[in-house]
């Protein structure tokens, strides 16, 4: 599952997750339209197999006529002169059938063909009777010789006293070659009798003597006539089919696996916008997937850890950690600011309050919205740290933006401060902070953007660090650098005098709970001392 979701979650696979969708998107239209094709061919032979068929329904109601009439105008004295020329005008009829024999009880007296059977000759019992109220009795493939006709095989039907050759049928309709066909007439105990076409295809199950074993199609169709007597079976193998229509089978995959890209596209920008990091971090942001960070903060007087800033990261569904500059701004656009600190400081409080020892003394400091900056619902988010302020003395970073009201915020700050909780503004030089707006507010103190500590040395920025640094000292506001990541910087920040304390990767990357504790334990005040302080 995890390795489902990382296929989506990460960027690597895009153009495989791009392939497999226009794979699949293709192998389902394929699929719909040889199922189409499909029914389309099984219809198809449907048609085919009624064409058929229709040739033996007026056969058969040939014969159903031709007993009526037989009935209706053969009533002379049976085999006598009259008889024999009723039998004849009968047998004139262009209905295909001139073959008739006056046969009660199935023995034959006389026919059309020999008017004077000195003996008469019994047809033996017949074959089948049609279910039908018409008492009709069949004798399939019967050799004539008896009655008169020799060298013939045909079928007889007879209703008495009557009974009719019908001649051999053959099949009228043209089909593809590659289509095949067979005439069966059916007794209604199931037995069948081959009449014309392929062999075995009506049983589905070719007689051992039969050596195509294409008559196994693999697409048929089975259609009977009026008491099931007669069946025409159609059958054709589907590969066969296929093959035969290849060129135009390979026009429409050209066909389908180019306009597969439209679905296949819009369903990956579908699956892109599900799996993208704001939709993901949106459904998946709750206190489990918070993780806290803490980076140590070095006072410069004393050489000794005196706070640490808590820096959230979230767990993305893969287990990854995804860091705040992806995120912060996906929760600095939604309605839950506070929500969000408040998952950030239950996190920090009890990792804090469980892992450290208890005689530890830490300020905390915590990033908030500036359009959180309310003192009743931060002192309510942070509660739990102003119960505890011996303990954990509580400093929120603020950053100042051109949303930020300077009256209402000194307010606020006020309020914060008579709370006991300090307030720093974050990443001064880096955004609307003006010296102007720092000193019109009642702050603690003043987070220098790591971009000044962080710059090369003799690029603009380092140049300005120093000025920065007056600047701010003469405001009187604890000044705190952030991203110092190398000792000589740390040196000139030392040897600058104005500077309260320092945070950055010098002194220790944010790390976890565990790490932070063991980092605390393990400090020496001396650590970051330039050589000749540490050794006076
Ligand atoms: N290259 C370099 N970087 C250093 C060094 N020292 C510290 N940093 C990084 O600088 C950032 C300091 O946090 P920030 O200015 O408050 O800037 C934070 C803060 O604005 C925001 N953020 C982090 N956690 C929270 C939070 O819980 N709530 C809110 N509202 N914002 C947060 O995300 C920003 C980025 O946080 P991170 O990615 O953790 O990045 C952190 C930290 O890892 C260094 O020596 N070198």
């Amino acid at each position: 599952m995890s390795g489902f979701v990382n296929l989506f979650v990460s960027n690597q696979h895009e153009r495989l997750v791009g392939f497999m969708l226009w794979l699949a998107t293709t192998l389902a239209l394929l699929a719909a339209a040889l199922w189409f094709a499909r029914a389309e061919f099984h219809d198809s032979l449907r048609r085919d197999a009624i064409a058929e068929l229709a040739h033996l329904d007026t056969v058969q109601s040939n014969i159903t006529n031709a007993f009526k009439e037989l009935q209706a105008t053969v009533t002379a004295s049976p085999c006598s002169r009259p008889f024999m020329q009723q039998l004849r005008r009968v047998a004139f009829l262009p209905d295909g059938l001139n073959k008739f024999m006056y046969a009660p009880g199935g023995t034959v007296t006389c026919s059309t063909s020999l008017s004077d059977i000195t003996t008469s000759r019994s047809l033996g019992p017949p074959d089948f009777m049609l279910p039908s109220d018409d008492e009709i009795s069949v004798w399939v493939t019967k050799r004539l010789d008896d009655v008169g006709l020799p060298d013939i095989n045909a079928t007889i039907v007879a209703q008495e006293p009557f009974a009719i050759v019908v001649p051999r049928q053959d099949m009228k309709v043209e089909v593809s070659s590659w289509v095949e066909k067979e005439l069966v007439l059916r007794a209604p105990d199931g037995r069948v009798w081959h009449l014309d076409g392929a062999r075995g295809l009506f049983s589905h199950q070719p007689e051992a003597d039969v050596a195509d074993q294409r008559s196994n199609s693999a697409l048929r169709q089975v259609v009977c006539g009026e008491d099931h007597a007669y069946c025409v079976a159609v059958g054709a193998r589907f590969s066969d089919a296929l093959l035969n229509w290849r060129m135009e089978i390979a026009l429409a995959f050209g066909l389908i696996a180019f306009y597969a890209i439209w679905p296949a596209s819009a369903a990956h920008r579908a699956i892109k916008r599900y799996w993208s990091l704001e939709a993901r971090f949106r459904r998946n942001l709750n206190p489990e997937s918070i993780v806290c960070a803490y980076q140590p903060i070095l006072d410069l007087g004393s050489g000794k850890i005196s706070g640490c800033e808590v820096l959230v990261r979230w767990r993305d569904v893969d287990g990854s950690l995804v860091f705040p500059d992806k995120f912060i701004d996906i929760v600095a656009r939604s309605d839950n600011t506070l929500a969000f600190t408040r998952m950030v400081a239950e996190c920090a409080h009890a990792e804090l309050s469980q892992v450290l020892p208890a005689d530890t003394q830490l300020q905390v400091n915590f990033n908030v919205f500036p359009r959180d900056l309310d003192c009743e619902k931060l002192a309510n988010v942070f509660s739990a740290f102003t119960a505890e302020s011996d303990r954990f003395p509580l400093a929120l970073e603020i950053i100042e933006s051109d949303a930020l009201a300077v009256d209402q915020a000194q307010h606020e700050i006020e309020a914060l401060a008579e709370k006991g909780i300090r307030t720093y503004i974050d990443d001064f030089g880096s955004g609307y902070s003006s010296i102007h707006r720092v000193a019109s507010l009642a702050i603690h103190g003043v987070k220098l953007d790591r971009s000044f500590a962080m710059a090369p040395s003799e690029s603009l920025m380092a140049k300005m660090l120093v000025h920065a640094l007056d600047m701010i000292a003469s405001l009187g506001r604890e000044i705190v650098v952030e991203g110092v990541e190398t000792q000589e910087r740390l040196d000139l920040l030392v040897k600058s005098g104005c500077v309260g304390k320092v945070q950055g990767y010098l002194i220790s990357r944010p790390v976890s709970i565990d790490q932070f504790a063991a980092f605390l334990k393990a400090h020496k005040p001396d650590a970051f001392k330039p050589p000749t302080q540490a050794a006076a």
